[in-house]
């Protein structure tokens, strides 16, 4: 953070925002909407009656897994937008030096594409795969866990169970996600850098032969610290959205 901001200000924290929060809403839709859907065709169920008669957590991770393997073909290329102007350290533009690779989001974008043809937007999808398809079974299955624990037979969880149900499973998905992560942002940094992996396990390989199996907990602290407020949020909204307009 020092380094950060010594290096770039208070604007080097906001880099790459503007695409994850254009991104976001509908990320997130397609995650739950194809969650709850999917959910709902293996257990003949609404919402409404999932507290009366819960779903088994094998419905759930199965349907979790679905939302995961879905959101990742909307997710992938704002994901590498993002990771590729994050990763971009220079200093903000001063009169007189050479301008950033990368302009801003749209300007990355047409970069990629003119640079790495159109599926170069794609770069690191199959590792975003690997990564969400499991890890949001997980996410669901901690979720629900939490609340079936913290609530009383049949009735819907208070609004502090959801936050705190929410936030422990964005922490597990995370600590889960995170080795995956780590090789994921590899792997889309690879078209800028010339630096050309054969694979996952190629990266993978590469990635602990130079630098120990620590590599694989990059970012740990910080996914998670990150993961509990973002994912509370998102579990109330959810849970309350489906109340009003279920
Ligand atoms: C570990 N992963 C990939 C997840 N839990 N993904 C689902 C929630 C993502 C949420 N917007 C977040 O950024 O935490």
């Amino acid at each position: 953070m020092v380094k950060t901001y010594r290096h770039e200000s208070l604007l080097g924290f906001f880099k790459g925002m503007s695409f994850p929060i254009a991104s976001i809403a509908v990320v997130n839709s397609v995650l739950f909407g194809v969650y709850s859907n999917t959910l709902l065709a293996l257990t003949a169920t609404s919402h409404q009656e999932r507290r009366a008669q819960p779903p088994s957590y094998t419905h759930v991770f199965i349907a979790g897994c679905t939302g995961g393997f879905v959101q990742v073909y909307c997710l992938a290329p704002f994901d590498l937008i993002k990771v590729r102007l994050q990763n971009q350290t220079e200093p903000r533009a001063r009169p007189g030096s050479p301008p950033p690779r990368y302009r801003g989001p749209v300007h990355c974008a047409v970069s990629i594409c003119q640079e790495e043809g159109p599926r170069g937007l794609f770069r690191g999808a199959w590792a975003l795969t690997l990564r969400d398809t499991p890890t949001l079974g997980i996410y669901f299955v901690t979720y629900e866990w939490l609340c079936h624990q913290s609530t009383p037979g049949g009735q819907n969880p208070s609004s502090a169970t959801v936050l705190a149900a929410g936030g422990f499973a964005g922490i597990v998905s995370w600590a889960v996600a995170t080795p995956l992560d780590v090789i994921k942002s590899r792997m889309q940094m690879a078209g800028l850098k010339h630096r050309v992996y054969r694979g996952v396990l190629d990266c993978m390989a590469s990635s602990v032969r130079q630098e120990g199996l620590g590599v694989f907990c990059r970012g740990l602290t910080i996914n998670s610290a990150r993961a509990f407020p973002v994912n509370a949020v998102t579990f109330l909204s959810y849970e309350d959205l489906l109340r009003w307009w279920g």
